[in-house]
């Protein structure tokens, strides 16, 4: 028999779990605040504390620290109404043995004090608060899905293992990166991402481990690599199933023996990063056609984190729209409201650019209402501009084009102009007259559409904001 002490204000909650763990022989006290489960603690031994976050008085958080300073190593499970990142993140710190999201299952809820009884250990509390998580990086949601993800990120975080994040495109993979880094003991140390699909494969290998002076043409000088970089913090090595076969030799030497070397040099460097890996390419399949190593895949992936595509997720949809459209990156006086109707158009829609997609499609909206209330004719078509990427799984994946009419008549009209066109004798190349001919209606409309917003523009069509000026220069277009 276990003594067991309930800590929440809600007299349902603690009468469920003294009637659960009566019925399993054990014996429970409760309490209705922080303060009065203290002096409960302190009047005898406890096997496990059961702690709400949301108390009058202290909260359950602050109360971590003490419970612990008087219950010793016995396991604390922490309820809480909000379940974000950085509750979980705090709870797990402090020691907490595992968290509870209100409302809970009472059989799940007694499982988990059952497996809490049965460890002998509780973790170690890491000293350090990492402020609200809110911001750009701010990872939202709290559905099941997310509250997973945190959980995961929370008990990963503290540790120094390198973490596997996979995911398709647009999931925030990056994000999960960032936050893992942000709660770790490395937070005060630099955080490097670098998308190794983004690199010359040629240079791949300077990046990462860095070259000395005279060891290829144009090697003016020594330069370190980002695994040097970044010691003390974190590297994100992004789409690493792009990582060249000879260059994963390399790199597996670097995460084992903790060293890397750069080119041209023959003496390694000690380095001191915690990696983290992200792709949205099937790792297994890789390996199985030898394109990924398997000892570096064991090696990135001691922890695998996956990031739920966002159909699997719907109930997210109206925090993340809110959330992009406080952060709205096109200044925008105020931030508009979105009709129930155009919420019940973003549930429906199947994502398969993820939170990305979403996020396009929200700030589109933003500039098209104009401050209004967004409507459903605000938003993007379903699908436009995306180029989906990663495995389809779930419900809702997979839409087709629609049978696109203009689309059929201006392939004709092109072709007929190309016939006519490809005979001009002295003209200029053929793609180039193309481009006069197609970018200056394509660039109007783009740039009407999003009214003059430039930046806007350039996000929608795919382009630096640098290159629209230059076209929108070469075209006399204001
Ligand atoms: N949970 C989330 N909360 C808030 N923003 C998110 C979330 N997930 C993704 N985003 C936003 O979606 C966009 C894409 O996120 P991110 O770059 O992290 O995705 P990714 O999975 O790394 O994509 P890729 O595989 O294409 O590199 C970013 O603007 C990011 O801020």
């Amino acid at each position: 028999m276990s003594r067991i002490l309930i800590v929440d204000d809600e007299a349902s909650i603690c009468w469920s779990f003294r009637e659960s763990f009566s019925d399993l022989g054990h014996e429970v006290e409760v309490a209705s605040s922080a303060e009065e489960g203290l002096r409960i603690a302190a009047s005898g031994p406890l096997d496990a504390v059961v702690l709400d976050v949301r108390l009058p008085g202290m909260d359950g958080l602050s109360a971590l620290g003490p419970f612990r300073e008087r219950i010793g190593p016995a396991p604390i499970i922490i309820i809480t109404a909000f379940g974000d990142l950085d509750t979980a993140v705090r709870a797990m710190e402090g020691g907490a043995f595992d968290y509870l999201v209100k409302p809970f299952d009472l059989d799940q809820a007694t499982a988990l004090v059952t497996r809490a009884l049965a460890s002998s250990a509780a973790p170690q509390a890491v000293p350090g608060d990492d402020g609200p998580d809110s911001g750009p990086d701010a990872l939202i949601g709290n559905s099941p899905a997310m509250q997973e993800l945190f959980k995961q990120i929370a008990l990963v975080a503290p540790t120094d293992v390198p973490v596997l994040i996979t995911g398709e495109s647009g999931t925030g993979k990056e994000l999960i990166a960032r936050a893992i880094h942000r709660h770790s003991r490395r937070r005060s140390g630099p955080f490097l991402p670098v998308c190794l699909a983004a690199l010359n494969p040629n240079l791949v290998e300077g990046e990462l481990f860095g070259h000395v002076r005279g060891s290829f043409t144009g090697a003016t000088h020594d330069r370190r690599g980002l695994l040097e970089l970044a010691g003390g913090g974190s590297v994100l090595l992004d789409e690493v199933g792009d990582i060249p076969l000879d260059l994963q030799v390399k790199l597996l030497r670097a995460v084992e023996h903790r060293e890397a070397t750069p080119v041209g040099d023959a003496r390694p460097r000690r380095i001191d990063v915690r990696l983290v890996a992200a792709t949205n390419r099937p790792l297994a399949e890789l390996m199985k056609s030898g394109e990924f190593r398997q000892d570096l895949f064991f090696r990135l992936s001691v922890f695998q984190i996956e990031a739920p595509p966002l159909r699997a997720r719907r109930d997210d949809i109206p925090l993340l729209a809110a959330h992009f459209l406080r952060s709205c990156r096109f200044a925008m006086t105020t931030s508009p409201e979105i009709t129930p109707e155009a919420l019940a158009e973003l549930r429906r829609r199947p994502w398969e650019g993820n939170v990305r997609e979403l996020r396009n499609a929200v700030e589109h909206a933003a500039v098209v209402s104009r401050g209004q209330p967004i409507r459903p004719e605000h938003l993007p078509p379903a699908g436009l501009g995306l180029a989906p990427s990663g495995p389809a799984s779930g419900d809702g994946g997979g839409t087709s084009p629609p049978a696109d009419d203009d689309a059929r008549a201006i392939a004709d009209r092109l072709s007929a102009w190309a016939a006519r066109e490809v005979a001009r004798p002295g003209a200029a190349p053929l793609h180039e007259r193309f481009l006069d001919l197609a970018e200056p209606p394509l660039l109007r409309a783009v740039l009407d559409l999003y009214q003059g917003n430039r930046a806007a523009a350039a996000q929608v069509l795919g382009i630096h904001r640098a290159t629209l000026r230059q076209k929108l220069r070469k075209y006399g277009i204001q």
